[in-house]
């Protein structure tokens, strides 16, 4: 049996139209199973519902959404293993769609899914904040980040306009005016980092980022060489940049282009602690949280996850 988890909000509710399209086509329609989210954070709790329901009878569990809905999937089945995984993108953002080279034509995607049923092994981030015990720790698909982005990411999320914006088709502007009002708020910081051992105090942080594939924030190339691995984040750190030179971060980062700005470092590593004395704003994939410490690591066994060929 096939579970498609569809959240109905993701792209407009294209998602819906295109699988009910594709379903009408496929020769055993009773092997497939959709379920609809149906508030914010539904599906990791609806995930974890039908799988301890129908765990053996699964063949893949097929996520329609964006990046978000994939989040809350992967946090309500991390206790069931190797469940095959495969995710539709119709999001605004689709970044893990990226990161695994998968179609982002979401009619491509479903084909691809159910036609080749190919799989790769693939390693999500764990985190872990302040100190909170293991059963606590939640995982991320495409990448945690504290500093700027974070809060670019909690305005948009807050913002009350957001939903106003989503009504008329213009949701972009809520993240370009909360990128926009981040850039005049936004208060350097001072980290206490830890990477496989290794201590180091960094100031002016304007953004440290902890990726498992290149791509972050709707297709910039965040993290340009880095590649679905077992043990090795990419860590992009930015710092001691000026306003001015963060605008133009953020076009040259579409290329993969950043790196060579001297403000921007990047680092690998597998074990990965970030300390503050002040409570700083993180995200992952896109869900933001407060914290003043934060435990990064692999997620010990690999998850099964469609690929293109
Ligand atoms: N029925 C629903 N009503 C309102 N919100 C929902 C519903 N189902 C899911 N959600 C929420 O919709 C939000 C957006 O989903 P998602 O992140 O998948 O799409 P997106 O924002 O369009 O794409 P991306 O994250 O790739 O930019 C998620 O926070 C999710 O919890």
């Amino acid at each position: 049996m096939y579970v498609l988890i569809i959240n109905p909000v993701a792209g407009r509710g294209k998602g819906i139209k295109i699988v009910k399209e594709y379903l009408k086509g496929v020769q055993n329609p009773q092997n497939y199973k959709s379920y609809y989210t149906e508030y914010p954070g539904h599906a990791t709790k609806l995930v974890a519902q039908v799988v301890s329901l129908h765990e053996e009878k699964i063949e893949m569990l097929v996520v329609v959404g964006g990046d978000g809905t994939f989040y809350e999937v992967i946090n309500g089945v991390k206790a069931y293993g190797d469940l095959p995984l495969a995710f539709v993108p119709v999001g605004s953002g689709n970044d893990f769609a990226r990161g695994c080279s998968m179609p982002l034509d979401p009619k491509e995607s479903l084909r691809t899914i159910f036609k080749q049923k190919r799989f790769q092994s693939y390693w999500a981030g764990t985190y872990l904040t302040d100190g909170r015990p293991a059963r606590l720790e939640k995982l991320f698909a495409s990448s945690l980040g504290i500093g700027f982005d974070a809060e670019v990411a909690e305005r948009t999320n807050e913002s009350k306009w957001k939903a106003w914006f989503n009504r008329i088709h213009l949701s972009f502007l809520v993240y370009v005016i909360g990128l926009i009002v981040t850039i005049f708020k936004f208060q350097p910081k001072n980290i206490h980092l830890t990477i496989d051992g290794k201590e180091r105090e960094l100031k002016g942080i304007w953004m440290l980022t902890i990726t498992n594939h290149p791509y972050f924030g709707g297709g910039m190339k965040i993290a340009p060489d880095a590649t679905i691995n077992k043990q090795t984040f990419h860590v992009t750190i930015v710092h001691q940049i000026s306003k001015l030179k963060l605008l133009l971060l953020f076009i040259t980062v579409f290329f993969g282009k950043h790196t060579r700005l001297k403000e921007v470092e990047m680092l690998k590593g597998s074990e990965i602690m970030v300390r503050s004395d002040e409570s700083i704003i993180y995200h992952a994939d896109g869900y933001t949280g407060k914290c003043y410490e934060c435990h990064v690591r692999k997620e010990q066994g690999p998850r099964r996850v469609v690929r293109k060929n």
